[in-house]
């Protein structure tokens, strides 16, 4: 059976929360939101910095561009920080970071020239987080949908689920090709859901940054939850999120007794 934890900063009061389990609903009371009853029926996951630590093999495919460019490396806590915006950011911030962003044309090819070396092998040094693969799994089995949502392209996002063994876990993914906008927009976020056949307050979201609580919140999700491990590029407990995992495998037992 599943159960919620109350969300911050809501008012007092009481309220039923339903969630969905193999054996059905389940009602539980809940002494500190007065919000309406809701079943959870889906988890959303970003991906870079919450499933997958990622950004060995993003420094690597920039490091190649790099060189061919004649320019310098970047180091691994660069482009940690880099990364959350999606891969035209990335390669924007790679640039400016070793020697300035050229002319928007050869900044285009440098993009297109990254994302063809990160795209061919994304995940030989990146892996899952500890407990990342049996969580997913009890999730699964306890009859939630799963999603991704990422700011990384589609392409390099199927490579690298398929890589790690993880693609078939997810009902619908998303990625920061996917829309108009990416996150912190909630339009990716939306489209998840809406791939996934549940409302936003029938869905958790689970992130690693600032831009997963924005997106997450404004879409209206019922919980935003946050991995500790990440790549945030702001303290953590100065976002709006409803809580902080202690790893990922507390996910698990925060939606479940
Ligand atoms: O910035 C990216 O390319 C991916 O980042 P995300 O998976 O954390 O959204
Ligand atoms: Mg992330």
């Amino acid at each position: 059976m599943l159960r919620p934890r109350p969300r911050r900063s809501t008012p007092t009061g009481s309220r039923q929360v339903r969630f969905l389990s193999h054996q059905g609903a389940v009602t539980v009371t809940d002494p500190t939101d007065s919000l309406e009853s809701r079943p959870i029926r889906a988890v959303a996951f970003d991906l870079d910095g919450t499933l997958v630590d990622s950004v060995a093999d993003l420094m690597h495919a920039a490091n190649l561009l790099l060189a061919e460019l004649g320019r310098p490396p970047v180091d691994l806590p660069s482009v940690r920080s880099f990364v959350g915006d999606g891969a035209p950011k990335l390669v924007e911030r790679v640039l400016a970071a070793t020697g300035g962003v050229p002319a928007a044309e050869e900044t285009a090819r440098c993009l297109a020239r990254f994302l063809s070396i990160y795209e061919a092998d994304p995940s030989a040094h990146s892996q899952l987080y500890p407990g990342v693969a049996d969580t997913l799994d009890a999730l699964a089995a306890a009859g939630l949908r799963l999603g991704v949502c990422t700011n990384k392209p589609m392409a390099a996002t199927l490579r690298l689920l398929d890589d790690l063994g993880i693609a078939g876990r997810f009902a619908a993914v998303v990625g920061g090709d996917s829309y108009p906008t990416r996150k912190p927009s909630p339009e990716p976020v939306l489209g998840l859901l809406d791939r996934l056949g549940v409302q936003p307050n029938e869905a958790v979201f689970v992130g690693d940054n600032e831009h997963d609580v924005a997106a997450a919140r404004a879409a209206g999700v019922a919980r935003v939850l946050v991995v500790p491990y990440g790549y945030a590029r702001v303290p953590l407990d100065t976002l709006p999120h409803d809580g902080i995992l202690d790893g990922f495998a507390d996910l698990a037992k925060r939606l479940s007794r």
